[in-house]
């Protein structure tokens, strides 16, 4: 049986239960072209492109989410509940807020605070803290550790809002130990944690707020392709 949702039309080829998660479709589309092998694309609906291929042998997906909890929500949400998958790696960028952090640092979300109203809707009598699958963030960092790169772990903003009308709410989160912000974490962490699946964040620090900034195209291109190799073998579970 082929099944299609309104977002997502694999016509019945078929989504890993590991699937990587950048915003951006293009990027996914590279990651697939770049690092998989015996790549099919299940989806091309409304240009968010979705690709599944081999890493050494083991089946993982990539496909974009788009910007934004509502986005990232909504096709994490068909890919869990209509397609099984099981494990949800999003691999983006974000904005470094605390000091500790620097541009092309490798970021991972144990937890995301937000600004955004999600949550509500799950009803809870209280506040949810989204927080990562240890199973995923143990072996990021173990494979770290391995390959001797540099993490910074910790609470992550996911914001609904890229330019705030009072640029000091970035500074508070900072105060509050936040490492950095990016737009959809929190939501991909409730959805997962709702479903019972296991989610993890890794990001690339493409810029600082509070730090200038002066990088060359071989700084983002190089720590893009540490963060993809620090996460491919644990998508690959190797
Ligand atoms: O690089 P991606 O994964 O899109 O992530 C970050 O970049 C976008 C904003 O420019 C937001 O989606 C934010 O979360
Ligand atoms: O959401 C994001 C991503 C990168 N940089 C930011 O300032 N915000």
């Amino acid at each position: 049986m082929t099944l299609n949702t309104p977002h997502i039309a694999p016509n019945g080829a078929e989504i890993a239960e590991t699937i990587l998660l950048p915003g951006d479709p293009l990027r996914a589309k590279f990651i697939a072209e770049t690092y998989l092998e015996n790549v099919t694309q299940f989806n091309t609906v409304r240009n968010m492109f979705g690709y599944t291929g081999e890493f050494k042998g083991q089946k993982v997906s990539v496909m974009g989410t788009g910007m934004g909890i509502p986005s990232a929500s909504l096709y994490t949400h068909e890919l869990i509940h209509f397609f099984g998958v099981k494990r949800l790696i999003r691999i983006g960028t974000c904005g470094g807020l605390s000091d500790v952090v620097d541009t092309f640092d490798i970021v991972v979300a144990a937890s995301a605070s937000t600004d955004s109203n999600f949550m509500a809707h799950y009803k809870l009598p209280g506040t949810f803290a989204p927080t990562a699958s240890w199973s995923l963030l143990s072996a990021v960092a173990q494979e770290a550790e391995k390959q001797g790169v540099k993490l910074n772990v910790g609470n992550v903003l996911s914001s609904d809002v890229f330019y705030k009308s009072d640029f000091s709410d970035n500074k508070k989160w900072a105060d509050m130990g936040v490492l950095a912000v990016e737009m959809e974490t929190a939501g991909i962490y409730a959805v997962a944690a709702a479903a019972g699946v296991e989610a993890l964040s890794v990001f690339t620090v493409s810029d600082h707020l509070f730090k200038g900034s002066d990088t060359t195209a071989e700084q983002r291109e190089t720590s893009f392709t540490d963060m993809m190799e620090l996460v491919l073998p644990v998508a690959a579970g190797l």
